[in-house]
């Protein structure tokens, strides 16, 4: 734990180091060649393992991962950009990836297709911090409006939060390692009801509990 937060304080340092001084695509060769160049560029997939991740979360990645060889688990990948966002959106980001590798959110979610239910690994970096020591609830929250959404996105297509309750039982350790499982509930037409907990690594600390109702966005209405 205490490795990954180190190694994530490092990226942060020789962040603040390249900040001053030229342009971002003149620090970068890698940057520049993408904003001068006409080659497609292939996105990364960011729920595959990087340097930050500390051992619990590599040890719960190679264990799932396993589980995907019969096919009854997948991995799925996580990119910063929508493929659904417009041109002129390109520059959005997914909000869960807006943060350099170990910072932020650290995460991949795995999907059970009979079960209807997903897992995610989550490790909370350092610019999630509430209470000193302790992640932020609305991190919290985040992450598990993630997992949720996505457990209800692969039944439901494209799918918002309308309603999200969560119990925050006991403080989650910065850096640490959770396992979000999250579970498809019920159906109701347009309406999917789904719940989660969120565990310690050894699932031996009940951290969170949540329940969760997504909407099928109509076809029909505009969203504004
Ligand atoms: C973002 C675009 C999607 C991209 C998807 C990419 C693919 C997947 C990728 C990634 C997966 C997920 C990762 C992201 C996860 C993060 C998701 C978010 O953070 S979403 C942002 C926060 N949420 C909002 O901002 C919603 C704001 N609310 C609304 O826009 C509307 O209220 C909306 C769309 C939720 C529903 O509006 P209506 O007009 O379509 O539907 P009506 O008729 O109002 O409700 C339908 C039924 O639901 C009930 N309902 C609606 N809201 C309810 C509520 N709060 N509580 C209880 N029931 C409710 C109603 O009573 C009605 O029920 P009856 O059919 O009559 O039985």
């Amino acid at each position: 734990m205490l490795r990954s937060c180190t190694a994530a304080l490092r990226t942060l340092r020789a962040l603040r180091g390249r900040r001053e001084g030229a342009s971002p695509a003149a620090r970068d060769p890698v940057l520049a060649r993408r904003w001068f160049s006409t080659e497609k560029v292939i996105p990364k997939d960011h729920a595959l393992p990087n340097p930050s991740w500390s051992k619990d979360l590599r040890l719960l990645f190679d264990q799932f991962m396993k589980k995907c060889e019969d096919g009854s688990w997948e991995r799925l990948p996580s990119y910063k950009n929508s493929k659904l966002v417009k041109e002129q959106l390109s520059q959005a980001q997914l909000f869960t990836r807006g943060y350099e590798d170990g910072l932020g959110f650290e995460y991949v979610i795995f999907y059970n297709d009979d079960e209807k239910r997903t897992v995610c690994l989550f490790q909370g970096g350092p610019y999630l911090q509430g209470v000193p020591g302790f992640l932020h609830g609305g991190a919290i929250a985040t992450m598990i409006d993630a997992a949720v959404g996505m457990c209800a996105a692969i039944p439901g297509g494209i799918v918002m939060t309308a309603n999200l309750n969560i119990n925050f039982k006991r403080p989650i350790p910065l850096c640490s390692v959770v396992v979000i499982n999250s579970q498809l509930d019920k159906i109701e037409g347009r309406k999917l009801f789904l719940s989660c907990t969120v565990r310690s690594a050894d699932e031996k600390i009940l951290y969170s509990e949540a329940t969760g109702l997504f909407i099928k966005l109509d076809p029909e209405k505009s969203l504004i």
